[in-house]
């Protein structure tokens, strides 16, 4: 907690904050044609301020702007060192304001500032410094033709990319889809979540100062209907990186088939297990990894563990050090770096998840809540992405396998035990895109992050295997063979 102020230093922060209010196109902030919509502090309710909407036309103009600063080639043309350079610039700007970054993610999120602070900027930062540092370090392939022609394997920019950006982590998610995008010299077009638009829009205006061609990067501002659906929809955009819900991103593998076949790489949601074993070591420290797990960022997160399968023998002893842990993680104000959890996200959301709870929330701060529930139950099935953990007691490891794989999704999954051969095949027989061992985590910039069956389509985040999302290869095929040969004919 030392890197944290208190509570009232955030407050300060927060009250002489000046936020964005329009769409960021073409280098420069500009009134979208759309209708001004509220975005407001899921903690209190008030208005932070009105975001004027974009629309259809807004997203042609964008994308034109986009495909124009793509053409010129000052970016998508740049030798990548430089792009690294301008990249770490901007890095070192988000550095410079990393506090007001902070304030305005967690008055707009709801996060709680504590998560924001030593989470969310840092790893934002840290996102786009890898992918920048790794850009001029990466080797194209010749394919082993024999002597007579020489094949190269070239990677190259994909074109005009739209992001589209949900509400629970919106500064780390920006990141992770901008930072290999530009890196690998896309022309790039964020579509934030309507609740927490702010953030990238301030991104955006600190990417132009740190020497990002206009038009490389804008930020446009409004609802799915109003900017997701012509972006999925338009001929000119290459690509749809999005992160949300798996009912919304089936829709973008729709506009994509009505549209121009463009790529879609979609990161969906899922309902993730932590497997916990009888031989399980050190069940204080298990208990630390599943109450993080389950209620980090209120629940609302697509690797949340929010099913907890456990051995019989082992489940009381178990339950007892996840109730402890619990007490130590209080919810309430965002902005006082005490709490763990804050709000969520908006009153529509509470209503979905306090229609799992018994007790009703009277506002948008719920606590943790832990049911026992048959596998069949649905809250063992539905993604609820909130701060509800299910529990399954097993009796066997194979039982403990089936539950796991007994959903629609696939993204994560950990499993703990001190048997190392239990827990290579466990973490082999999960069908998911991440298994942990002994721990709780997504793995870090360096791994791919990404889903199996439901959770996740055409991709993945992270690691280099980002850059695998935002290019396309092309072979250049280069005959070599005798011309008096006549060999190189037919
Ligand atoms: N990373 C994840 O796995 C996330 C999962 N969710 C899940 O989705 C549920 C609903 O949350 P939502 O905010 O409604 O998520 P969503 O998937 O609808 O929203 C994600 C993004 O898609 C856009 N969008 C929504 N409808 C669209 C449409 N018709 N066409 C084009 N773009 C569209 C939104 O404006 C937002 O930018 C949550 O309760 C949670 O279960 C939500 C956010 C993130
Ligand atoms: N946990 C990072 C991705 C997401 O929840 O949307």
């Amino acid at each position: 907690m030392s890197d944290l102020l208190t509570r009232d230093d955030y407050a300060a922060i927060a009250k002489d904050m000046d936020f964005p209010r329009t769409a960021f196109i073409d280098g420069k902030y500009r009134k979208g044609s759309g209708t001004p919509f509220k975005t407001i502090n899921p903690a209190t309710g008030e208005t932070l301020t009105e975001i004027t909407s974009c629309d259809a036309a807004d997203v042609d103009f964008a994308v034109s702007k986009a495909r124009e600063a793509f053409e010129q080639g000052h970016w998508s043309k740049m030798h990548p060192g430089e792009r690294k350079e301008i990249l770490i610039r901007l890095c070192k700007l988000i550095t410079r304001n990393a506090r007001e970054l902070a304030v305005m993610e967690s008055l707009d999120s709801g996060k709680p500032i504590r998560d924001c602070v030593q989470i969310d900027l840092p790893e934002t930062i840290h996102t786009i410094k890898w992918h920048a540092e790794a850009v001029d370090k990466i080797y194209d392939q010749v394919a082993p033709t024999g002597e007579d022609a020489m094949a190269m394997i070239l990677r190259e920019s994909i074109g005009v990319v739209a992001a589209i950006l949900p509400w629970n982590f919106p500064l780390l998610m920006l990141a992770w889809k901008i930072g290999p995008a530009l890196a690998t010299g896309n022309s790039v077009i964020v579509k934030p979540a309507e609740q927490t638009s702010l953030t990238a829009l301030r991104v955006a205006e600190l990417a132009a100062e740190a020497g990002i061609p206009r038009g490389v990067l804008q930020v446009l501002p409004g609802d799915g209907p109003a900017v997701g659906e012509p972006l999925g929809l338009h001929m000119d955009v290459d690509m749809v990186s999005f992160t949300g819900s798996t009912e919304t991103g089936r829709r973008f593998l729709r506009y994509a088939a009505d549209s121009n076949l463009k790529k879609v790489v979609l990161e969906c949601g899922g309902k993730n297990p932590a497997i916990v074993l009888d031989d399980a070591e050190n069940l204080d420290l298990v208990a630390q990894h599943v109450v993080n797990a389950a209620f980090w960022n209120m629940g609302e997160n697509c690797s949340a563990n929010s099913r907890l399968i456990v051995q019989a023998s082992v489940k009381d002893a178990l339950m007892e050090r996840v109730t402890a842990r619990l007490r130590d993680w209080k919810t309430g104000d965002p902005l006082d770096p005490q709490n763990h959890l804050g709000a969520l996200i908006d009153a529509e959301h509470v209503k979905k998840v306090s229609s799992y709870l018994k007790n009703k929330p009277k506002g948008p701060f719920v606590e943790p809540t832990i049911f026992e529930v048959d596998r069949n139950d649905p809250l063992a099935h539905e993604e609820i992405f909130g701060p509800i953990l299910s529990v399954i007691t097993v009796a066997t490891l194979d039982e403990a396998i089936e539950v796991a794989n007994d959903t629609d999704y696939g993204l994560a999954a950990s499993v703990f035990t001190a048997n190392t051969r239990k827990a290579m095949t466990t973490a082999r027989a999960i069908r998911a895109g991440t298994v942990t061992v002994n721990c709780y985590g997504e793995g870090d910039i360096s791994t791919p992050f990404g889903g199996y069956k439901q959770s996740g389509f055409g991709g993945r985040d992270n690691g280099i295997h980002a850059h695998d999302q935002y290019t396309e290869l092309k072979t250049i095929w280069v005959d070599l063979s005798d011309p008096a040969s006549g060999d190189n004919v037919g």
